[in-house]
């Protein structure tokens, strides 16, 4: 079901994301709370690990948010909304049962939820649904009388895609020749995709808006050409992700004689450890062995579009109103359709 019966206002904010480690003993248990039952193979875990012990066992996404939550308060401050913001995660500290727990006793009752992922599928929605929906059973309050309504995918928001195009147009500049784009976003199972989206309306929804997201970012700047590829790929070899990769993109476009790249990590908001890690040191390190000229866009973190996209999106449902079957939108974990981005089942990593 949508929305609840009486609507009425919003009196607080859940920022709602992935969650990271603060330090290198955080590691292994928060990779163990992102992997579990997910058929992620030790060999690949041990390779994580060790992306985030070259930070130091520190990864940037819990700064990125709180410094987008500063960024937001202020916003909603200048268009005069008083609505405190939370921030939890699914992953790690702080994570959303408490949240939840504190929100609830702070007097909170009807809260909307901003998910930092802007897509379907469902580690970028129906996982988000799971987390509010977990955060309420795993602190009692299922039947409180509390509202935690998600707020819709925002891939084809105008103002994410003038965002990123801006971001796009400033890195383009940094070249004297035209390079060529590469966005890029998470890879995830073939068959994850193929049940993203509701089922009646033929999956695919995850690349479908990453595709489109890039389409209308090229379009903006005036691009005659670009490409769509995957990075970050986890689980067994055997099974099939999205491709192709970036690193094997990379090596492509070199032999049809490509010089210059510009990577623009569209799948993602913040400069998070898979940005950092997967773009900034094997993509980058990749394309100066092929010889080739190598920019990464920066992500939209605190760009002030962005920032005000997202406090658009607040206010269409901040006093009630807004679209609740928009896709993706959903109270207390309920999701927006039926049958939508169904879990494929997943091969054990253990033998
Ligand atoms: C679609 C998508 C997004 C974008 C949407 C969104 O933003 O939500 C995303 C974001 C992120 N993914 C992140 C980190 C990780 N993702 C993993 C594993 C996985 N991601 C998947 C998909 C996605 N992931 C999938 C299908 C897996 C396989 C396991 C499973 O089926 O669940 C693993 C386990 C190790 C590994 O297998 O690589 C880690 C550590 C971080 C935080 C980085 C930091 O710490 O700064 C962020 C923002
Ligand atoms: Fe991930």
């Amino acid at each position: 079901m949508h929305g609840s019966e009486d609507g009425g206002a919003f009196d607080a904010l859940l920022f709602l994301s992935f969650g990271g480690p603060e330090k290198p003993a955080d590691v292994r248990p928060f990779l163990e709370n992102v992997t579990r039952g997910r058929g992620v193979p030790r060999e690949r875990l041990d390779e994580v690990v060790e992306h985030y012990l070259h930070f130091g066992g520190v990864s940037p996404i819990n700064r990125l948010n709180l410094d987008m939550i500063e960024a937001l308060r202020a916003e909603l401050g200048r268009r005069g909304r008083d609505l405190p913001i939370y921030f939890g995660n699914r992953n790690w500290h702080p994570l959303v049962a408490d949240t939840t727990r504190r929100m609830y006793d702070d007097g909170h009752r009807r809260v909307l939820v901003f998910p930092t992922s802007a897509w379907g599928g469902y580690s970028g929605c129906r996982q988000y649904h799971e987390d509010i929906a977990g955060a309420l059973s795993a602190t009692g309050l299922d039947d409180a009388g509390l509202v935690l309504r998600k707020l819709p995918q925002f891939s084809a928001e105008p103002k994410f895609i003038e965002a990123s195009a801006n971001a796009l147009r400033t890195a383009l500049g940094s070249f004297g020749t035209a390079p060529r784009v590469v966005f890029t976003a998470h890879s995830i199972p073939a068959a994850a995709d193929r049940n993203a989206g509701p089922a009646a309306e033929g999956g695919h929804l995850y690349s479908l808006q990453v595709k489109a997201a890039a389409a209308a970012v090229a379009h903006s700047v005036g691009l005659q050409e670009y490409d769509v590829v995957w990075q970050s790929r986890s689980g067994p070899p055997q099974v099939p992700w999205l491709e192709p990769d970036i690193c094997d993109h990379l090596r492509e476009l070199r032999e049809s004689g490509v010089t210059d790249v510009a990577v623009m990590p569209i799948g993602f908001v913040s400069d998070h450890l898979e940005v950092i890690w997967d773009l900034d040191s094997e993509a980058r390190e990749l394309a100066a062995e092929l010889g080739m000229g190598y920019v990464r866009v920066p992500t939209v973190g605190t760009d002030p579009v962005f920032l005000s996209m997202i406090v658009d999106l607040i206010e269409r449902y901040a006093d009630g109103g807004g679209d609740v079957t928009a896709m993706g939108c959903g109270d207390n974990g309920a999701l927006c359709r039926p049958d939508c981005c169904v879990p494929a089942r997943r091969p054990s990593s253990r033998p």
